[in-house]
């Protein structure tokens, strides 16, 4: 089963704040969609990365992956929402993948193991999967009163941050997104991830450890953070 990937980087990061999309943000001297990408091409196992990308800005990614030249690598036009760029990505990606990994360019540092154990995964049977990590704060569900009231306490021993990457089965995806896209038309929401889509369909995502590392970049703290993970391989 080969492995295809969308690598979603059209968003803008209008909570990052730089004046150009957060996918073009150096961290320690290459764009996030660089080493997102780089970090899918290093795990040797994908055959061939879309990414997504503001329509403005289509040259400047391509420049910015450029370098990363052991897999073939397409840059297409994003959405206005994740879940359209995702769809735009598969939309370019073909149908000769029997798996394909979803990513962010905004966790540029997800390593070759996870992607590793995510592949194995589908290829073990589990035709959605996605990394999650323990919750370390305790999760309040709050309504949207003023002021705000807690209403529920989740146990949050069963409570995981999922992260991308994120694998499916190539058709299911396919599927979940169709599925996705029709709903998003009549009642006006977009899924948060591409699992979710999965679970509307009825499916069970299967969860695997995923890692701290794989840290979504949002704030520039979290450049921050991302830049002493670098310090710490070097
Ligand atoms: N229309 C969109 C919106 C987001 N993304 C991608 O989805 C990932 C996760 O999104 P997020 O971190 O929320 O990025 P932004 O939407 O860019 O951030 P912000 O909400 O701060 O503007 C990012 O890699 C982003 O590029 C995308 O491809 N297309
Ligand atoms: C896909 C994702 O990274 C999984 O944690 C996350 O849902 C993206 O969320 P955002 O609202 O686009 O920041």
């Amino acid at each position: 089963m080969s492995v295809g990937a969308v690598l979603a980087a059209a968003g803008s990061g209008s909570r990052l704040g730089y004046t150009v999309p957060k996918a073009l943000v150096p961290l320690g001297g290459e764009a996030l969609v660089a080493r997102a990408a780089r970090g899918l091409a290093d795990s040797g196992l994908v055959r061939r990365i879309v990414v997504t990308a503001p329509a403005a800005y289509l040259e400047q990614v391509r420049a910015a992956v450029a370098p990363v030249s052991s897999v073939d690598i397409e840059v297409v036009d994003g959405g206005a929402t994740r879940q359209a760029s995702v769809a735009s990505g598969l939309r370019a990606l073909g149908g000769s993948d029997g798996v394909i990994l979803v990513h962010d360019a905004a966790r540029p540092l997800a390593s070759a193991d996870l992607i590793g154990r995510l592949v194995a995964a589908v290829r073990a049977g589990h035709p959605a999967v996605v990394p999650g990590v323990p919750v370390v704060d305790t999760i309040r569900a709050v309504d949207d009163g003023d002021p705000p009231r807690a209403i529920a306490t989740p146990d949050r021993s069963g409570l995981r941050a999922i992260q991308t990457p994120q694998a499916f089965d190539a058709d299911l995806l396919r599927r979940a997104h169709a599925h996705g896209a029709a709903r998003a038309d009549s009642e006006a929401v977009a899924a948060g991830d591409d699992a979710g889509l999965v679970e509307a369909l009825g499916i069970a995502v299967h969860v695997v450890p995923g890692e701290a590392r794989a840290l979504k970049i949002t704030t520039r703290h979290d450049l921050s953070v991302a830049a002493l993970y670098l310090e710490e391989d070097a």
